[in-house]
């Protein structure tokens, strides 16, 4: 077993493993001794014939790389199981400890199908940075014990003997919200550009995008005049008010990500959410530079900023319903110190139904995430959720269902009373 894998090892009994079953997640933890416990719902389903693997990737000090793997191991699996075998996420993690959380997957096969998977998992161990456990009914034939791969056999071995699986309680919030910071969403700019600089080896647009980047992180102006950046949904009409409000303002629009991040956008949001989320987090970072420069001449409109990068952050990381995010007033919330802070942010929100009648009429295709938007209600619900509970300046909500002008005088009345345009 690799260093990294042992040092998993002795708080493995205060772990707590969570597999998601068509979006809902059963959680067990595993003990040393049996003190008449139930069987673990996972478990209870599973028949005698069937066999459980759980594979989970362990973070190596090298955290781009891991991310990346993490990725190309659900194609592999994907690609290279018995198509009978049936992959779920899964992860563990020390409830209440902060980036205790390891992700990996949950696999059932059944006898026909463990020689395969027994051998895609011995090649795997040896190779990735994974810890593999395979889960089988006790010799009382009513329990499951969980057993520990070693990597240097090619066959299941227990390290010291197997533990026996009992249930857990669910955690008070999803598990995942125990990584975020720093990995989902990022709260300096030097954090962010950490990241991005790790890329630089194994992504060459990396280069492109920290040449890009201000030399000084604080807005290089503090503007003179107002900044407001407009939020919300795809579809919910920011476009249409950001232009208006220009014309009638006579202001600067700059749209966010900023345009010189436009080349290398499609690139990045194909990657894994820590390197994805880095490189929106260093967007806002130029667009601030922007802000600076031309609020000195004229009031700025922005077209969205850092609370979409961490609404959608926040709400990708985390599943299930909305009372799965970190709970309000969470640090996950806070405004970055060093980002420059606009002087009003409006959310526009919508009913999903006026929704997806405006995107079906826009009639442009639609990215994955707009997909996601319209079939996951969700996932809708938590990136709104995320957008209110954003914190340093807290977004002002605006109705965007009646007319475009009704809604442009909406916003100027709230801009008339915050900026004293
Ligand atoms: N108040 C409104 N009433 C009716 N239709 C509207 C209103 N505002 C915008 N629309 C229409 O809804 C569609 C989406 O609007 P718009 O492109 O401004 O949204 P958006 O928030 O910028 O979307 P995205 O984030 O996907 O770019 C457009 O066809 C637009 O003409
Ligand atoms: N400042 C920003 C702007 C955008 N994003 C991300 C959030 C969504 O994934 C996506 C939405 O953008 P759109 O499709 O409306 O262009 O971009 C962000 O993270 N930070």
């Amino acid at each position: 077993m690799s260093k990294h894998a042992m040092s998993l090892l002795p708080r493995w009994c205060s772990r707590v493993f969570s597999v998601e079953l068509n979006g809902a997640p059963f959680y067990f933890a595993v003990k040393e001794k049996h003190l008449g416990e139930d069987v673990p719902r996972v478990f209870r389903e599973v028949q005698n014939r069937d066999k459980c693997y759980s594979v989970l990737v362990y973070c190596s000090r090298d955290r781009i790389k891991t991310a990346k793997f993490y990725g190309e191991l659900k194609d592999k699996l994907l690609r290279d199981l018995p198509p009978e075998c049936r992959l779920s996420p899964m992860s563990s993690f020390l409830p209440k400890v902060r980036d205790s959380l390891v992700k990996g997957y949950f696999l059932k096969g059944n006898s026909d199908t463990s020689s395969p998977i027994e051998r895609l998992l011995s090649d795997l161990i040896q190779h990735d940075p994974v810890l593999v456990c395979s889960y089988s009914p006790a010799e009382d034939g009513q329990q499951w014990m969980q057993h520990m791969w070693s990597e240097t056999a090619s066959q299941v071995m227990d390290v010291a003997k197997g533990y026996y699986v009992v249930p857990s309680e669910a955690p008070e919030y999803h598990p995942s919200t125990l990584n975020i910071i720093n990995s989902d969403v990022f709260y300096s700019f030097d954090e962010a550009y950490d990241v991005m600089k790790k890329c630089g080896d194994i992504i060459p647009e990396a280069k492109a995008v920290l040449e890009l980047l201000p030399s000084r992180v604080e807005a290089r102006n503090k503007p003179d005049f107002p900044v407001i950046v407009i939020e919300g949904l795809d579809a919910t009409g920011k476009t249409t008010l950001t232009e208006s409000l220009k014309d009638t303002l006579g202001a600067t629009l700059l749209p966010s990500p900023p345009e010189c991040l436009s080349p290398w956008r499609a690139r990045f949001d194909q990657e894994p959410p820590l390197i994805r989320r880095a490189f929106y987090a260093l967007g806002n970072y130029i667009s601030a530079d922007q802000i600076g420069l031309k609020g000195t001449k004229t009031p700025v409109i922005v077209d969205r900023f850092w609370h979409s990068t961490a609404a959608y952050a926040i709400a990708t990381a985390v599943s299930g319903p909305v009372c799965n995010l970190p709970g309000e007033g969470s640090e996950v919330y806070c405004w970055p110190s060093d980002l420059f802070q606009p002087s009003l942010v409006v959310l526009l929100t919508l009913d999903p139904e006026e929704r997806k009648r405006r995107l079906r009429n826009r009639g442009q295709g639609k990215t994955d995430e707009e997909e996601e938007l319209d079939h996951n209600q969700l996932f809708r619900l938590r990136v709104e959720e995320a957008y209110r509970r954003i914190s340093g300046p807290a977004c002002v909500t605006v109705d965007a269902s009646p007319s475009a002008d009704r809604v442009l005088q909406q916003v100027l009345l709230l801009i008339r009373g915050k900026c004293h345009l």
